[in-house]
């Protein structure tokens, strides 16, 4: 027996070296035993491993699949929210699994049709929010007992495979791939949730008649007509309808090439060294894609640049012309560049032939409000002026696709600057371009808080990545306002706000909640550190929360002070007192801490 539980520990140490970012798993160590000691995310029972949940830990690297299968009573693997990617793993070697969950990681490529062939015990396989692609497996489809099948949020294609009869499933999301095709009879329990977001799939459930959907599939025929008789409006309609299409795809490829691209060079996990941790952040290189490299025109084929009616079926809405109107077409023949993949949705450079950068951002879980409301909503964030804040150049709306267009802008995010890159950028973020970067946000979520007075949450995902740094380092932030428009589960677990004490211990929040989110900026900027508190799990980065609060009580808020800024001596002082106002605005009762109008009042008395 004895030997038997060495041997699973040090399958275990061996899986866990098969990681690259393990910090979460520091408790794993030769030295105690996984069920005795409670390793993090061993589930045990009767003293053998049952279970590995290591959900949101941080993790990435390879999977060390022989180790896995040493541990012979393993049933559940459960690695959600984490940042593995490249080709499943072969999990199929583990035959007597009952749950796999893979979801919100950034695996990708095909699955082979027979994977699952092994796999007869599964129960519940999620695999939804990666970016794999192919054919759904028929083998999967085939689980004599499965009950839940997530797949959402993928790029599966092609027909879906019938399932079993009589079918166990009780849960299903295929949502949100590009299956096409007619859904199978066998799915004929499940409602139009499980398959929205399919563009070219029909069926009842879709309320899509399916001979309809292969006529629109034929894009060239249509374009033809467009030309001959641009005037006539339904065949206007047909041809921007297939507009979208081709533009949904080719975002969809874009994103599909970026993100391998991600691995190569647009994206690096930094790993910021401090005492005794690596960071995992996602930043964004700066790096210029090379000519003729995964960059593509968005379409090559297509004429004209006609911007799109305001009222065009699906076409692009202007919400602010200062730079220049455009519509779907112009976007079509951008070249395009992912830029990343954050919690509301994933983000994309194009690059407009009149020059023009723009990002075009596809928002996920946005159904809360119809197409009145959202237009509303729209409408308001055209009418805001302010230095600070920069509005979306132009929006589109369907019911299963939002994308939101805003001007590029070339230096970044707050987060990247500071860090991620430790070149020139990051040299210029001196004492008084911080301080000026605090003033900016203060004073904009100030307008926001005026502006949006009666929501709940002005803005609800201030963080470092949501600043962008105009070229003289005026902060310019984005992602504001859009709680109402996201529906309430997404919103929770994707925005900042959601993060602060009062949400996490009584499901609270309001207009402090945002406060609090300035805080961790503000103590962000002071201290150099990467909060602890945007990672999921808080795992890594540094609790600048508890770090904070520590050292003032000890009234050595000093220490904190970036070595960087630390040189400009003579405003040692006002750095602490900055610290101080941050660490008012994080005070974990929301009654204590500072109101909007105080932080700012008190930001806008400290100077250089
Ligand atoms: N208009 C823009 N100009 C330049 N960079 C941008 C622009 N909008 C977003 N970005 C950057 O693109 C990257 C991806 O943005 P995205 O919004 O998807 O990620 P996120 O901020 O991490 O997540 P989220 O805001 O959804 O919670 C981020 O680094 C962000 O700073």
């Amino acid at each position: 027996k004895f030997a038997f539980s060495l041997t699973e520990n040090e399958a275990l140490l061996k899986v866990k070296s098969s990681f690259t970012n393990s910090e979460a798993l520091d408790d794993w160590d030769s030295r105690s035993s996984p069920c005795v000691k409670r390793w993090a995310g061993i589930i045990c029972f009767g003293g053998l491993i049952t279970g590995l949940h290591l959900s949101d830990f941080g993790l990435s690297g390879t999977i060390d699949i022989e180790a896995l299968q040493q541990l012979r009573a393993l049933r559940t693997l459960s690695l959600k929210n984490n940042s593995f990617s490249g080709q499943i793993p072969e999990f199929n070697k583990l035959g007597a699994l009952k749950l796999l969950l893979l979801s919100h990681n950034k695996f990708s490529g095909q699955i082979p049709n027979d994977f699952f062939s092994s796999m007869a015990s599964l129960k519940k396989v999620w695999l939804s929010n990666n970016d794999f692609t192919g054919n759904i497996p028929v083998s999967l489809m085939s689980l004599p007992h499965l009950l839940e099948l997530h797949l959402e949020g993928n790029q599966f294609s092609g027909h879906i495979p019938p399932l079993k009869k009589p079918t166990t499933v009780t849960s299903l999301d295929l949502s949100h791939n590009k299956l096409e095709g007619e859904i199978p009879d066998s799915f004929s329990k499940f409602s139009n949730e499980s398959f929205l977001g399919n563009d070219r799939l029909c069926g009842k459930q879709l309320d899509r008649d399916c001979s309809s959907v292969v006529a629109e599939s034929l894009p060239q025929p249509v374009i033809e007509e467009k030309k001959e008789s641009a005037n006539s409006d339904g065949h206007t309609k047909l041809a921007i309808g297939i507009g979208i299409l081709v533009v949904m795809g080719i975002l969809i490829i874009a994103a599909f090439t970026g993100r391998k691209k991600d691995k190569d060079d647009d994206f690096s996990i930094l790993e910021k060294e401090t005492p005794n941790e690596m960071i995992p952040v996602r930043v964004r290189s700066i790096k210029k894609p090379a000519e003729g490299s995964t960059r593509r025109g968005l379409d090559s084929s297509r004429k004209g640049s006609s911007h799109g009616s305001k009222n065009g079926m699906g076409d692009l809405i202007m919400i602010n012309d200062e730079k220049g109107a455009f519509g779907l077409p112009d976007l079509m023949k951008a070249a395009a560049e992912v830029l990343g993949n954050g919690g509301l949705g994933s983000a994309y450079k194009a690059v407009m032939t009149n020059g023009l950068s723009v990002v075009v951002k596809r928002m996920r879980e946005m159904n809360k409000l119809g197409r009145d409301g959202f237009d509303a909503e729209m409408r308001r964030f055209g009418r805001i002026k302010h230095k600070n804040i920069l509005a979306p150049l132009a929006y589109h709306y369907r019911k299963e696709e939002k994308l939101l267009v805003s001007e590029y802008v070339p230096k970044g995010s707050l987060l990247y600057v500071l860090h991620g890159d430790r070149g020139t950028c990051h040299a210029d973020l001196n004492w008084a371009t911080r301080l000026k970067i605090i003033k900016g946000i203060s004073s904009a979520l100030g307008f926001l808080h005026s502006e949006y007075a009666t929501y709940d949450l002005p803005h609800g995902n201030l963080k470092s990545s949501n600043v962008l740094l105009s070229e003289n380092y005026e902060p310019l932030i984005i992602d504001y306002a859009l709680d109402p428009l996201t529906n309430p589960n997404h919103a929770a677990q994707a925005m900042f706000a959601y993060k602060s004490p009062e949400y996490i211990q009584h499901q609270q929040i309001s207009p402090k909640s945002d406060v609090y989110c300035l805080g961790i900026i503000i103590l962000e900027i002071i201290t150099g550190k990467f909060p602890s508190q945007y990672l999921a799990n808080g795992k890594g980065g540094t609790d600048v929360v508890q770090w904070v609060l520590q050292a003032s009580s000890e009234q050595r808020e000093q220490d904190l002070i970036d070595p960087e800024i630390a040189n400009s001596t003579s405003s040692i002082d006002q750095m602490v007192q900055l610290l101080r106002i941050g660490a008012t605005c994080i005070e974990s009762s929301p009654v204590q801490r500072l109101d909007t109008r105080e932080a700012i009042r008190r930001i806008e008395q400290i100077l250089v």
